[in-house]
């Protein structure tokens, strides 16, 4: 049987077929990814094809069908360890706040380069609009100027007050959507706003309780009404950020991707070299300062992390 594996705890994956049933899997075998060593090597978002196991309601999955995409999450102990999070994603959604918490530009910055690098494109939404002051709307615009200039679609919604979620709805219609964010920006209340029944998410997770099943979960697919799908990983505030050689790092961003053949070398990395492009736009307020400084930070790796 062929499926799709909407849910990973590591050692489960529950695979749900064309015909939107639901099984219950483990894996058979080995799967191997060139260069790196997982320890959940298949991820949510996969087709797979599996076999049921006789007498029971659970199935052996043998095979993984190839990928558009996939993230991969690198464990912070065990330098070469890293699993798969989720794979064959069509957007890459990151929920950010201005208050409570409020999400640095560095964060904003750091994910949407990770969406570049795996060539997924990336959207934000700004969360809690119904606790924004006057000022805080004057900041709103200004973060969103910021990212719509260099071609980040931007929403604005509350997802409390279900304020604007019909354009984010739109926005994932059939689609794959990988969504991530600080914890507390509202990822799981955007998730349910999205979803017609509320429950959905409690009921799954004491579902697999019931079965005794390990129930860390990494990633979970939810369906949406409209067509499309969400992924969810729970307790993960950030894309794995991939090992990003500094000599290409610039072309991650597209500001300065789209200006970087006019430097007078073709080796430039826009730090200090003369007749640059990039640092002549900078000059010239054509590129954001604050975009300008998350490359720096990351090209000398000292990412704050905030
Ligand atoms: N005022 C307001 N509060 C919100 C909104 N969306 C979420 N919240 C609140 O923010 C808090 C965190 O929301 P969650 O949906 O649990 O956030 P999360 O991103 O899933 O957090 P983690 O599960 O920790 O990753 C809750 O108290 C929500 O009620 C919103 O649009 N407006
Ligand atoms: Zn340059």
């Amino acid at each position: 049987m062929q499926g799709l594996i909407t849910k990973s705890t590591g050692s489960w994956y529950q695979v749900q077929t064309p015909d939107g049933e639901r099984y219950d899997c483990r894996i058979k075998g080995k799967f191997r990814i060139k260069g790196i060593t997982t320890t959940n090597p298949l991820a949510v978002g996969d087709v797979v094809n599996f076999d049921l196991e006789p007498d029971q309601d659970t199935g052996v999955i043998n095979t993984l069908h190839q990928r558009k995409n996939y993230i991969i999450r690198k464990s912070i102990n065990l330098s070469k360890q890293a699993h798969i999070l989720a794979s064959n994603l069509d957007l890459a959604l990151l929920v950010v706040t201005l208050a409570s918490p409020r999400t640095s530009l560095g964060f904003i910055d750091r994910f949407l380069v990770t969406a570049e690098a795996y060539d997924i494109p990336a959207v934000l939404v700004f969360n809690k609009l119904d606790l924004f002051s006057d000022e805080g709307l004057a900041i709103l615009a200004d973060y969103k100027s910021i990212y719509q200039n260099i071609g980040y679609p931007c929403y604005q919604v509350s997802a409390l007050k279900g304020t604007n979620v019909k354009e984010v709805q739109d926005l994932l219609k059939d689609k794959v959507t990988l969504i991530s964010g600080h914890s507390g920006v509202g990822k799981s209340s955007l998730i349910n706003a999205l979803l017609p029944d509320l429950d959905l998410r409690t009921n799954e997770i004491s579902d697999w309780s019931d079965k005794g099943m390990h129930t860390t979960t990494f990633a979970e697919m939810f369906n949406l009404p409209q067509g499309g799908s969400i992924i969810d990983t729970p307790g993960i505030r950030e894309l794995g950020v991939i090992d990003i050689e500094k000599e290409v790092l610039a072309h991650f961003f597209p500001e300065m991707r789209e200006r970087m053949h006019d430097c007078k070398f073709n080796n430039c990395q826009h730090i200090n070299e003369p007749g640059c492009a990039v640092l002549a736009a900078l000059e010239n307020e054509e590129i954001e300062l604050s975009r300008y400084e998350s490359y720096l930070s990351i090209y000398n790796k000292n990412d704050t992390r905030s």
